[in-house]
């Protein structure tokens, strides 16, 4: 099949990519000349594993292209995907104006039968306005379908390859059977292409997205607890996880989630609702536990370091908002590390992917380490902020044989307890330990 992909950011190239591997002829369209020239040479603007190879090879194929020029993108292509950012906007709802423009431009455009499929997640009512949008700019035939996506970047191809679910809202046959048969070799293993109305589906998205952060704050609010109750929660964790009415999954507590998605989509919902006139209790309180939760893990920092940083380093594991990306977008670092600057610390930092965005986005005056130990040298603390997997199995006595204290604060839960107090460390980390603990230790 034919295929055009408009906005080539990680859920767009990583959508053209992985489409163009089963066959299709994929174009890509974006409007970031530096970028689709980077692609053109063969370099992929992002990080994300398992991209690489599939990107040569169908490059290499012809069968993926690049180009700035939407005209040229659309013009054999029978389906369009927008996959164009949809970000926060002042009001908390989301900003549409890049699909809605973009809608009217290929209206302008289209010569003959085309299906428009929304990949960026949007408001309830989206495929309505982009379907008005498009029949007051031509006569043509035309069908808008609402195909949201559910990758998670760090495994963003393995998600799309071997998809649980596809969700497709249409009421076109003709558009039903043109992604049936797009997505048929993707779903081999039974995994369902579940088909629904368009407003359904646009809200499944958000849906999906707001149960898993509200899963998240529940967590983070249960680790809040244990440190009060003098429980584990890794133990809860465990315990409540093999209930399969519960799961395992999306339960780890930690500095709050950020990300270019849950953020924003939670606050979408949450301004839809209000829109409605309906009080949706529970995503405010997950958007306000999710808040406070960086500003809990900081204030333990501050209270060991009785407010005053002066004359301390603090070094810093991890920048991205998750392992397995250099995506730094609401990234809990961001705000934590600001404090500590204002606060008079140093600040050295290392993450394995994402120093370049995190450097260019936030210019803070903080230094970076080619490695995890670098950034340990006469430390007074190391926080962790990102679960890395570099960052597992580290040389404690080489640690300690280069920070000036021996203090960890974990944003992640990444070590034992036991095993940080027998190599000496101060070790806090979420919904284990108290600073009674810390005490303790000291004494
Ligand atoms: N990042 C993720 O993991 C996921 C994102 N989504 C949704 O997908 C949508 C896109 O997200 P990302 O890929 O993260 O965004 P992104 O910001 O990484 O990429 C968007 C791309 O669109 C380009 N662009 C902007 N205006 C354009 C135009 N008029 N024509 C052509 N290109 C244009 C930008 O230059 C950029 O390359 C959002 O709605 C997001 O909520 C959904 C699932 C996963
Ligand atoms: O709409 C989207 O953009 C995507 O948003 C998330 O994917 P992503 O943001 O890539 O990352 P997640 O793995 O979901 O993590 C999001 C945040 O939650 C945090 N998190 C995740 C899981 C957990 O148990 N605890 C926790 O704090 C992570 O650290 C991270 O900050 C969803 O998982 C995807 O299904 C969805 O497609």
């Amino acid at each position: 099949m034919k295929i055009a992909v408009v906005g080539t950011g990680y859920v767009g190239l990583v959508t053209g990519t992985c489409l163009s591997e089963t066959g299709n002829e994929v174009t890509c369209v974006d409007i970031n000349k530096q970028k689709v020239q980077m692609m053109r040479e063969g370099h992929l603007p992002i990080y994300e594993p398992g991209l690489e190879s599939l990107f040569h090879r169908n490059i290499a194929e012809e069968r993926l292209l690049f180009t700035t020029e939407l005209a040229e993108a659309i013009e054999d292509a029978e389906l369009i995907f927008l996959a164009l950012p949809t970000p926060m906007g002042d009001d908390g709802s989301a900003d549409l104006s890049y699909i809605l423009s973009a809608s009217a431009d290929i209206a302008k455009l289209i010569k003959g039968y085309k299906v428009i499929i929304t990949k960026s997640t949007v408001p309830v009512g989206t495929a309505d306005k982009v379907t008005a949008i498009i029949k007051a700019n031509t006569d043509v035939e035309f069908d808008v379908v609402s195909n949201p996506e559910f990758l998670r970047e760090g495994v963003a191809v393995e998600d799309f390859m071997k998809p649980e679910r596809i969700v497709v809202g249409t009421k076109s046959d003709r558009a039903r059977a043109l992604l049936t048969q797009l997505y048929s070799p993707y779903v081999r293993q039974g995994n369902p292409i579940i088909f629904m109305d368009e407003r359904s589906s646009e809200l499944t998205k958000y849906a999906a997205n707001s149960f898993l952060a509200t899963k998240i704050s529940f967590m983070n609010e249960i680790a809040n607890l244990c440190e009060k109750l003098g429980a584990d929660v890794d133990m809860v964790r465990m315990g409540i996880g093999s209930d399969s009415r519960i799961g395992k999954r999306f339960l780890f507590p930690g500095i709050g989630y950020g990300g270019s998605c849950f953020p924003k989509d939670v606050s979408a919902l949450a301004k839809s609702a209000d829109e409605s006139y309906y009080d949706f209790k529970i995503l405010n309180a997950v958007m306000e536990v999710n808040k406070l939760q960086k500003v809990a893990f900081l204030e333990k920092v501050k209270d060991y370091f009785n407010y005053d940083f002066d004359g301390k380093k603090i070094a810093v594991w991890g920048l991205a908002f998750k392992p397995e990306t250099d995506d730094i977008r609401e990234a809990p670092a961001i705000y934590i590390l600001k404090e500590l600057l204002e606060y008079g610390a140093t600040v050295a930092a290392y993450d394995p992917e994402a120093i370049n965005n995190f450097d260019n986005y936030t210019n803070l005056k903080i230094s970076y380490g080619d490695d995890s130990y670098e950034v340990l040298k006469d430390a007074d603390a190391l926080l962790i902020l990102t679960e890395w997997a570099v960052f597992r199995n580290p040389e404690f006595s080489k640690m300690k044989d280069l920070m000036k204290q021996h203090v960890i604060f974990d944003g992640r839960n990444l070590f034992d307890i036991d095993t940080m107090l027998n190599q000496g460390f101060t070790y806090n980390s979420i919904g284990r330990t108290t600073l009674d603990l810390f005490q303790k230790v000291e004494e």
